[in-house]
Parts: C-alpha cells; structure tokens; sequence
C-alpha cells in the first residue's frame, strides 16, 4: 500500500488524524529511561506501542536523532514501526531541499535507508529539487507551505504577483508537482485563516497540521478551516504534548491519554463540520 492510500486507510478504518511527532529530548525523559544505555531508542519505542492505534502517522523528526548521534536509534525506531504497526506510516520530518544531484542523495537517505513512506520537503529550491522525491510515486512528498512558526510570515506572506508566496506554493504543487497524486502540504494550526486560504486552493490534498499542543494551535478553527470535503484530509500533529504528557514510570500511559484526547477532541469537531 503507498502513502497516500495507507494515511487514507487510517482515517477511516482508525478514525484518527492525530500525528505523532517523535522528538526525543534526553532533558525530559522519565528518571525509569534516563540510564537505559540506548534511552532514545526506549522512550520512542514505548511511545510508539502505546499510540499506535491512535494515530494516523508517526513523524520522527531527524535532528532530534543526529543531534544526539542516534540515527541508529531512528533506523530502528523506523523498522520497528513496519514490524509491529505496519498500518501507521511513518513520515520523516527533514524538510530537505537540493539541487538534484543532493535531492537524489536525500530520496536514498529518507526512503532507502530510513525506510520512510513520506518526507518533509522545503520547496525553496523549487521543482527540479523536488523532482526526484516526486518520481517516488508509492512515497509521500510533504512540502512547507505556511509554516506555523512566528517567522513563517517573513518570506511566506510576501506578495507574490498579487497574492501570498504561500498561495503560490500552495497553486504550483497541486496544479503541476501531483502528477502522481503523491503531494501534501505542512500548514501550521497556528494559523489558522491561512491553513483555510490552502484548504480552498489544493481541494482535498492532505495537510499535515503542526502546530497543536505546545505551540498553542486551536483544534477547532483547524476542523473548521481545514478539513476536506469528506471531513478528513488533516494530519494533525502533535509531538512535546504528547511525549511528555507524563514524567514518571507511567509516562507511555500518559502519552497515549493525551493522544486519546487530541483524537477524541477533534473527532468531536469533525463530526460538527
Ligand atoms: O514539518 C513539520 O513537521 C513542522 C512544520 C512547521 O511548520 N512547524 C513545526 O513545528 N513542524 C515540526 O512539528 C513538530 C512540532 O512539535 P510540537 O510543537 O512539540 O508539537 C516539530 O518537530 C517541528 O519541527
């Protein structure tokens, strides 16, 4: 199954579009993990077994691993995900982008040795940076759009022609880069007007939300705004709130009430929209 059909498989079999963001920070680990000599591999691992049924995808996010030198932990984190959870797939947070001959490095990186069934692209470079990621057809191809960020406005909102540079990505993508219906595009729930603006210009291309949770995102107006034709469309997600949701031996329970809300919270505004 590729990417696409995988994520739209758990937003209807599952009934979640919670995204797991997987940002180990050894800071916050639980005292029961902290002296475990591989403790990154741990703590994501019990992360992962005890959300799995919650979520639509797992996004590990790459430099929280190579900060730490654990990419090791990633690839098996990764290959841990296919083996006990091969319905959730995982999307590789890396927001890459190189001119070709270093895009193509990056595409074996992301799907050849991580085994990722999607990337976080940054389109800056534009489209022969993207291509070879594109050519992938069975992988999922996420690129920046409105990030949620405070200074996602300083380039991302100039004017461009009359309108925003995020509504120009945005328009590129989905008219010409989705050949292969393989696209989709990060706008951050922090604003949420804009996440709307793209809703209305892609049609039903999925949306991966950050932005929730610790950033302060308001679940409601992403429903409201963002949600596709069908009442799906989003991959919310969500990582600090959710993998720090506890701080005792407890804390994998934690995580899974807290991503047990997040789902609950927006199924009931999905079935108001
Ligand atoms: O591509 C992303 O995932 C991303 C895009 C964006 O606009 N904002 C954003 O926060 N992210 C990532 O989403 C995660 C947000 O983490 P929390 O704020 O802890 O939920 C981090 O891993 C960020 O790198």
């Amino acid at each position: 199954m590729n990417f696409m059909q995988a994520l739209r498989t758990r937003w209807s079999e599952a009934d979640t579009m919670v995204c797991v963001g997987l940002d180990p920070d050894p800071s916050r680990f639980p005292a029961v993990v902290r002296d475990d000599p591989d403790s990154v591999f741990a703590f994501c691992r019990a992360i992962v077994d005890a959300t799995a049924d919650l979520a639509c995808a797992f996004k590990p996010q790459i430099a929280h691993f190579a900060a730490l030198c654990a990419e090791d932990a990633l690839e098996r984190l990764i290959a841990h995900i296919h083996d006990a959870h091969p319905d959730v797939p995982v999307i590789l947070d890396a927001k890459r982008g190189d001119i070709g001959s270093t895009a193509q490095r990056y595409v074996i990186e992301a799907f050849d040795r991580y085994d990722a069934d999607a990337v976080t692209l940054n389109p800056y470079l534009g489209r022969d940076s993207i291509q070879p990621f594109l050519d992938r057809a069975d992988k999922g191809v996420i690129l920046l759009c409105r990030t949620s960020n405070p200074g996602g406005a300083d380039f991302q909102n100039l004017d461009c022609g009359g309108r925003p540079l995020y509504q120009r990505v945005a328009e590129t993508i989905a008219r010409d880069w989705n050949e292969h219906g393989n696209c989709a595009l990060v706008t951050g729930a922090t604003f949420p007007e804009e996440l709307g603006q793209v809703r209305r210009i892609v049609g039903d291309m999925p949306l991966l939300v950050p932005g929730i949770g610790a950033q302060g995102g308001d679940v409601e107006a992403v429903l409201r705004e963002g949600a596709d034709a069908s009442g799906a469309g989003l991959m919310i997600s969500s990582s600090r709130a959710i993998l720090y949701a506890g701080s005792d031996d407890d804390y994998a329970q934690a995580a899974r009430a807290a991503a047990n809300q997040l789902r609950d919270q927006i199924n009931t505004y999905r079935s108001k929209a």
